[in-house]
């Protein structure tokens, strides 16, 4: 028997679009919505059930604190101090972010790999699911996904977890345009023999 079609799924899917960190603004999702958002991401393949990701919920004072040491450490690490300026604003000015921290676990049998792109799945399921709910989301990373001093002072990571994406939540203030999206033709190729 076939699954039951959702067009209003498939049409979501067709016309998704993030909304830049840039343009989000307070307030964010209340609580109840944000644990809706979670049970979304953790609902991702994973093989072996690993469970190789896990969730930071950032918001009021912890992003304020974010958005300093992004500066601070940025400037130590040698960032270019535009770049510095938008990455340290994206935590100053949005509502919420959601660190999906890709946390992979010592497996013989699933490869490091695989548990880093279960993390990425993650993250555009919860992406996914807060444009859903009718909120502006974007997932961003840059530098600080990467850096240990950052992780370790700003996030507590242990040194095998990084941040797979950071999810920004708020409230839209413009909608973006449309951007191109890909050739289909281009990147497919249908093989039948
Ligand atoms: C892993 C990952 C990291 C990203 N990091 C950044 C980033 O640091 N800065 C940025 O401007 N866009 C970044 N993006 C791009 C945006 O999330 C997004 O792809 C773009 O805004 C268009 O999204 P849409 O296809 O949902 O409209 C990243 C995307 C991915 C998948």
């Amino acid at each position: 028997m076939p699954l039951t079609p959702r067009p209003d799924v498939i049409d979501f899917l067709l016309t998704r679009r993030s909304r830049p960190a840039k343009t989000l603004t307070g307030p964010g999702p209340d609580r109840e919505t944000v644990e809706v958002i979670l049970q979304a991401a953790a609902r991702t393949p994973d093989h072996g059930k690993l469970e190789p990701w896990r969730f930071i919920v950032l918001e009021g004072a912890a992003l304020t604190r974010l958005g300093a040491l992004t500066r601070r450490r940025g400037v130590e690490a040698g960032v270019d101090p535009d770049k510095l300026d938008k990455h340290a604003h994206g935590f100053e000015a949005n509502p919420l972010v959601i660190a999906v921290i890709a946390a992979p676990k010592p497996s013989d049998k699933i490869p490091e790999g695989e548990q880093i792109l279960s993390a990425g799945a993650a993250c555009l399921a919860a992406l996914n699911a807060a444009l859903a709910s009718g909120w502006g989301a974007n997932w961003l990373t840059a530098w600080m996904a990467t850096d240990r001093p950052w992780l370790r002072e700003g996030l507590g990571l242990e040194d095998h977890e990084t941040v797979a994406g950071f999810i920004h939540i708020g409230t839209e203030t413009i909608a973006p345009p449309e951007r191109p999206r890909p050739a289909m033709a281009a990147i497919t190729t249908w093989v039948d023999a």
